[in-house]
This record gives structure tokens, C-alpha cells and sequence, in this order.
């Protein structure tokens, strides 16, 4: 059986949170960083380590069947993919900026020269608003170019804020994208393997961001406590050897966990524990 050919960022900011949901998954993943394939025949599995920038054209060409990248460079591709999933990292903000005080809204951006890595995203962010402005093409570095006279706003990613606060920029107008790292195929296109691949994935995501909650309960309040905790499909519930009482399981999500405890525990549940998930199939 032919081996599914999966593309994953070789460096930067996406990188490692990738390879530690793939080996969350189950899948080999390279010890050396500058190792640039590996195959996990076991698994049916081959990955090619890639540029995120580069990643939709391989997987939008059809020469590899998956990949990880991030929702921004995707858009900027242009390229044949869809999205199957967010996976959760690399959150970030593509925003305009520009020197603190000068810029307050898209408006003043008419006749701007704008300092971008995501030109494809510019260019069509401006014209659907009939914005006529220069777009400037940077590789990175961005903020700098602003001080150096190249541009006078850049369009770039923002996480924490710091680095255009060291640069003596801010924020202004609407977020012109949110992104995530995402996993994508070619559209209209469902690869051999590809299902339990996916599977695997979304098992980690859920196993992530849901805990297990068991939970004993007087058997007349049950209801009330299943509403509290209604669990995936429906929750687990068991008679006690202790007569009018019950034992409750289910998944509930981990954000809310504690304050859910709080009101089981107001309702008169006892003996509330929460464990974590480590894998998953639903
Ligand atoms: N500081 C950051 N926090 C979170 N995500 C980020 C950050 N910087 C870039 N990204 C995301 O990473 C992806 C870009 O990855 P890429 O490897 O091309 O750039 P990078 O992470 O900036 O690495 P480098 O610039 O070192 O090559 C995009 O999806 C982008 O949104
Ligand atoms: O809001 P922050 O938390 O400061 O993060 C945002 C910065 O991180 C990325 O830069 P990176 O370090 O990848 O350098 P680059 O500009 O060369 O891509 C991005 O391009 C921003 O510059
Ligand atoms: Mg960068």
C-alpha cells in the first residue's frame, strides 16, 4: 500500500507544536532537525519536512497528500487546498501598524506604502475595500522597514504584541485575519489513509481539551447532574453499592472544569475526580 505523504514545517514558530501532535499521534517524528524526510512505514506514513510558505503549493499540486501549515499562509497561497481542522497552535493576528499616535483606521491607508510577507492577503484585503495603496513585499523583519523609510504601516502577524511595541509601533484598524496552525488537503481530494490519519489527529485535540469527570451523586439529583455534565454522547451512569446513590462518568471540557466541580459538588456530588485523556477515538 502506498505510504500517505505529509508535509510538515521544518522551522519556525509552527515546527515544533507540529511534531509534538504527531508523536501525540503516534507517528515517528525526526530527532534531527535537520533531517528533511522520514518515512513511518509502520504506520503508512511518510513526511517531508517543509516550509510552512511552502507547504500549500506541495499539497495543492497534489505531490503530497496532507499538510500542516498556518490558515494565514494559506490564504496567501492561493493554492487548490481546504482546511480539515484548526489544531490549536500557533495563534496569531495578522494586523495593520504604525508609528504609536499617527494611524487610527483603514482609511488613512489611501496612498499608503504598506510593508507585508503577505502580499496575496494585502492585495485582496485592499481590493474588496477599493483601497488604493502600494503594497511593499518584505521576507520578515517587518517592523523595521517603517523605521528604515521603506514603508509607513506594515500588515504582520501579531502574537504578544512585543515585538511592535519594541518598535515603537501599534495596532490599528480591524484584525485582517486570526490564524492557526491547520491541517489541509487538496480540495475535493480524500487521500488513501487519510481518515485514520485525521482520526488520530482530532483524537489528540480532543484528548487536549477535554478531561474525564467521575463523580458519585444521590440517585434522585442524577438528573440535575447530568445536565451539569452531559458528556460527548451521553454520560456513564452506574448504581453505587450504597443504596440511593449513584456513580457518574463523562468527558467534560477541560476550560470550566474546576468551576464545574464547584456546582456538582453544591448539588451534592461527592468524590469528584478529573483525569486527564490521554488519546482518543469518538
Ligand atoms: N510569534 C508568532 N506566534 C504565533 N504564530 C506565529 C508567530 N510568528 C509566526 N507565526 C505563524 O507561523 C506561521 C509562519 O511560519 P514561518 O515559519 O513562515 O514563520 P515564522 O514562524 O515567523 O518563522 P521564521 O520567521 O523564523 O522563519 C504563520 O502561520 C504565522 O501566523
Ligand atoms: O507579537 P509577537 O509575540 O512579538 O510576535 C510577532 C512576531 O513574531 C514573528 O516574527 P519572527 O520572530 O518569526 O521574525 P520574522 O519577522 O523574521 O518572521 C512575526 O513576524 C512578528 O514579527
Ligand atoms: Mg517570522
Amino acid at each position: 500500500m502506498s505510504l500517505l505523504r505529509i508535509a510538515v514545517p521544518n522551522k519556525g514558530s509552527l515546527a515544533q507544536s507540529a511534531a509534538e501532535i504527531l508523536r501525540e499521534s503516534g507517528y515517528r517524528q525526526r530527532d534531527d532537525a535537520k533531517q528533511l524526510t522520514l518515512t513511518d512505514s509502520e504506520n503508512g506514513v511518510e513526511f517531508f519536512y517543509l516550509r510552512p510558505r511552502d507547504i500549500a503549493l506541495y499539497v495543492g499540486e497534489g505531490t503530497l497528500d496532507v499538510g500542516i501549515t498556518g490558515r494565514d499562509l494559506l490564504a496567501d497561497s492561493g493554492a487548490k487546498v481546504e482546511e480539515v481542522t484548526g489544531l490549536g497552535f500557533g495563534r496569531s493576528r495578522f494586523r495593520f501598524a504604525g508609528p504609536r499616535g499617527v494611524y487610527s483606521d483603514i482609511s488613512q491607508l489611501a496612498g499608503a506604502r504598506i510593508a507585508t510577507s503577505y502580499v496575496g492577503v494585502m492585495r485582496a484585503f485592499l481590493e474588496e475595500r477599493s483601497i488604493d495603496a502600494t503594497v511593499v513585499r518584505l521576507d520578515g523583519a517587518v517592523e523595521t522597514s517603517i523605521q528604515l523609510g521603506v514603508a509607513d504601516v506594515i500588515a504582520d502577524v501579531v502574537e504578544t504584541g512585543g515585538t511592535l511595541r519594541q518598535a515603537g509601533l501599534e495596532v490599528f484598524g480591524e484584525t485582517i485575519l486570526e490564524s492557526e496552525a491547520v491541517l489541509v488537503t487538496r480540495t475535493g481530494a480524500v487521500p488513501d489513509g487519510f481518515e485514520v490519519f485525521r482520526r488520530r489527529v482530532e483524537g489528540v485535540l480532543v484528548a487536549r481539551s477535554y478531561v474525564m469527570m467521575d463523580y458519585d451523586i444521590p440517585t434522585d439529583r442524577v438528573e440535575d447532574a447530568v445536565r451539569l455534565t452531559p458528556g460527548i454522547e451521553s454520560p456513564t451512569v452506574a448504581p453505587l453499592h450504597r443504596d440511593g446513590w449513584s456513580a457518574v462518568r463523562a468527558m467534560v471540557p477541560r476550560d470550566g472544569a474546576q468551576k464545574l466541580m464547584d456546582e456538582l459538588y453544591g448539588i451534592g456530588a461527592r468524590g469528584i475526580l478529573l483525569t486527564d485523556i490521554h488519546a482518543c477515538r469518538l
